[in-house]
């Protein structure tokens, strides 16, 4: 049944943790080896053929971690499944890898290597870090972006009044919240349009153009042909709920060269993947690894500070999918949930200069109103590049002093 001919090259390995027997790891191991490949429950006479045991998977590690009271263990498992089995999706990597799997009792994905020629199958992030700051004109400084808050219900016109409102505040981008998906009052297109002009008539007066991140929404088999349209309409990105409409409906829009703007990963509803300790997919495969692969260009996540939070180690992890070297270009963090103006130099150090601060509470909630609060964070960053506490900056911005005074800085 093993694999003697497949190497690491061409084999994607699986790292699982599980609680089982001692005694039966072993079996359990090439159990999920087989079980994903090529065979069964029970033996199989196709599966001794040389042609189909080429296919099958190779138990490359057993550790115990942990051994526990009740006389079970906790174990990490190493399975090398063969890159032969895939076809280049998402669908063909995560069905092979913990596909059924998934379902069978106290079992979670840690890690997941993969080679090279497989990495390359997938397209990765069109434009990247550089890429983006290119496009938004932004550089040597984290960028800022401003979350659409309270948008279903609101006429095309309120919206536009609320788009400027944002704008005004000199925010690089302004984004969809990822629950927008009526279209009752304004069409995606709608939308796109209007914004463009009213970033338009903002940069003449300003000299900054702040670009929309539009959600992509709609039925799947209509949303290359919307993504391309809105991206020729003048959408400055575009917002995409991967978790919800999957991996590989991403790397679609990826490949397309009709879809020339960067997209934004979104992570709703992925805390049902990584939620547990003991079961699904660790947070940062799912929202770093993945999401590179699949083409995102901005990651957003939940911070680690704020009102949804992801851990450190997670975090760290998470990172190093974005950002390490590879066949693909790195992908732009956006730590969210609960961003304030406060924050901005623990994340300087938490995440370093390559950042997006995306706010949504932080910047509609400032006393002075959504042009104020999205100010508030220029002044966070000024005061960070030149080396000055925020409450002494604040002393001649306003901005930033009624943020302080507003939500003050972390503990
Ligand atoms: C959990 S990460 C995504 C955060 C998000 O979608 C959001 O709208 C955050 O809004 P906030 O008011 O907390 O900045």
């Amino acid at each position: 049944m093993v694999n003697q001919d497949s190497s690491p090259r061409d084999a994607v390995v699986a790292t699982y943790r599980l609680r089982d027997r001692k005694d039966k790891l072993e079996a359990r191991a090439e159990g999920i080896a087989v079980g994903l490949t090529i065979g069964t429950w029970t033996d199989l006479p196709a599966a001794r053929k040389s042609e189909v045991a080429k296919h099958c998977g190779r138990v490359e590690g057993i550790r115990v971690l942990e051994e526990r009271p009740e006389g079970d263990v906790v174990a990490e498992i190493d399975i090398a499944y063969p890159v032969a089995n895939l076809n280049g999706t998402f669908a063909s990597l995560l069905v092979t890898v913990f596909g059924k799997l998934s379902m069978d009792g106290e079992i979670r994905l840690e890690r997941l290597q993969m080679p090279d020629s497989l990495v390359r199958q997938f397209p990765g992030p069109k434009f990247g870090v550089e890429g983006v700051r290119q496009r938004l004109g932004a550089y040597h400084r984290p960028l800022v972006m401003s979350i659409f808050k309270a948008c279903a219900g609101l006429t095309l016109d309120e919206l536009v009044e609320a788009f400027g409102e944002q704008a005004e505040g000199g925010v690089d981008l302004v984004k969809d919240d990822e629950i927008f998906f009526t279209e009752a009052y304004a069409t995606p297109e709608d939308r796109v349009r209007a914004y463009a002009a009213k970033a338009d008539e903002i940069a003449q007066r300003t000299g900054r153009r702040t670009a929309y991140a539009v959600n992509l929404t709609g039925p799947v088999h209509s949303l290359r042909e919307r993504a391309r349209r809105l991206a020729e309409l003048g959408a400055g990105a575009l917002l995409v709920n991967v978790v919800a409409y999957g991996y590989d409906v991403v790397a679609d829009l990826a490949r397309d060269p009709e879809v020339h703007v960067p997209i934004l990963a979104h992570p709703a509803v992925s805390g049902a993947l990584y939620g547990s300790p003991n079961y699904g997919i660790a947070a940062d495969i799912v929202l770093g690894q993945l999401m590179r692969l699949a083409g995102a260009d901005i990651g957003i996540f939940p911070s680690m500070y704020g009102s949804v939070t992801l851990g450190r180690e997670a975090t760290d992890r998470l990172l190093q999918h974005l950002r390490a070297e590879g066949a693909h270009k790195p992908v732009l963090p956006a730590p969210s949930a609960g961003i304030y103006p406060g924050l901005v130099p623990r994340l300087y150090q938490d995440f370093g200069v390559d950042l997006v601060l995306n706010a949504g509470g932080g910047i509609h909630g400032h006393p002075g109103g959504a042009r104020m609060g999205g100010r508030a964070f220029f002044d966070a960053i000024w005061a960070v590049e030149h080396g000055v506490p925020l409450e002494e900056a604040a002393k001649d911005r306003p901005a930033l002093r009624q943020a302080l005074e507003k939500w003050g800085m972390p503990s």
